[in-house]
């Protein structure tokens, strides 16, 4: 692959093997071989929804600026593994993401597959206006339970940001636009440290009253454990029902895969990951990786989930 950045080898490795072996059924050496029998445990979804972020979570935050054209062949390729939901780009300032610079160019370069939705980032009307302007017709905005990291990440307080998303999201639905929320520093924040489920709570009801169809929590620094996450979405689920959530785990202290199996335990059947665990917020100094796409399958297979839409 000439001189790519390491990064993009590497995700473009593991997509191979995620459509290789994962999700064809074939078994890699010393992993779980399709035919062996898994039992279910009590209590799980039948299905669980991936929403891949590796082009935009895992790429925002790479050294190197992986080129157009290798973004665009990751997609592509992502897009034949099975996933329904692969995160593309983000349409913030290219003063503040230089990596997410080349956003209109990504969506209008990618294959757009049948059957599988393309999101991108929006902080504001003017990205959401240069994101329908290039073709995007799913989009996220982006919120924290954080006052300090909301100000270092979209350069504005909680709420004002309600107040931009608001305008977002009043413009989407005039354009039938399905828009994501997310909130941010769900269990600790890289400046404040501990955040209350009920910060976590408030914001996530107010995005969830505004009509995003699903909140995706995110474990942005990856400090959570399955017990801070039980507390968390104890807090959150009595303001929203479990379909209408998601959570996203960065995996800094290897917790992310129990964070993640303690919230399927809560009902939750949508998981946000990055293939090869790649990630990180550029304004979250610390933070690892996604949890990898690849680990979340090898588990979800393991007991026996379904992670293909029959849809
Ligand atoms: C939100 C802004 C734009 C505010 O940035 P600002 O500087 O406060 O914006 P402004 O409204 O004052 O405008 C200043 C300049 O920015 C321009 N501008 C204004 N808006 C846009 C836009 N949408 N796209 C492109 N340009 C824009 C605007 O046109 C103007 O340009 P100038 O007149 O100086 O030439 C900035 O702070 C920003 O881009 N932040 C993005 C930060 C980011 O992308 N962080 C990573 C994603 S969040 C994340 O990773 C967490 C997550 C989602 O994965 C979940 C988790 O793990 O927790």
């Amino acid at each position: 692959m000439g001189n790519l950045p390491s990064a993009a080898k590497h995700c473009l490795n593991y997509q191979q093997l995620l459509r290789e072996h994962l999700w064809s059924g074939d078994s890699v050496a010393g992993a779980l071989d399709a035919a062996q029998e898994v039992s279910q445990l009590p209590g799980l979804p039948e299905y669980v929804k991936i929403v891949e972020v590796g082009p935009r979570d895992g790429l925002q935050n790479e050294k190197v600026i992986v080129p157009t054209d290798i973004k665009i062949e990751f997609i592509n390729q992502l897009s034949q593994t099975g996933l329904s939901v692969i995160e593309v780009t983000s349409f913030v300032s290219s003063r503040w993401v230089p990596q997410m610079a080349d956003h209109a160019e990504v969506i209008r370069g990618i294959h757009q597959y049948p059957g599988v939705r393309y999101p991108v980032l929006t902080p504001n009307l003017q990205g959401f206006q240069h994101a329908v302007a290039a073709g995007a017709t799913e989009i996220a905005v982006f919120g924290a339970a954080s006052e300090s990291f909301s100000k270092k990440n979209i350069n504005c307080s909680i709420e004002e940001s309600m107040g931009r998303f608001q305008e977002v999201i009043s413009s989407a639905r005039h354009m039938d636009i399905p828009v994501r929320g997310y909130v941010s520093c769900a269990l600790g924040c890289p400046y404040e440290g501990s955040i209350t489920p009920q910060k976590v709570t408030e914001v996530s009801k107010r995005l969830y009253g505004m009509g995003c169809y699903e909140i995706s929590l995110g474990d942005t620094i990856g400090v959570g454990t399955p017990g801070s996450m039980k507390m968390m979405l104890e807090s959150v689920m009595k303001e929203i029902p479990p379909g209408a959530l998601a959570v996203h785990c960065h995996d800094t202290y290897g917790q992310a895969l129990a964070n993640i199996l303690t919230a399927l335990q809560m009902g939750i059947n949508v998981v946000d990951s990055a293939v090869s665990g790649l990630g990180g917020c550029p304004y979250a100094k610390g933070a690892s990786g996604n949890v990898a796409t690849e680990d979340l399958i090898y588990m979800l297979n393991g007991m026996g989930l379904n992670t293909v839409s029959s849809l």
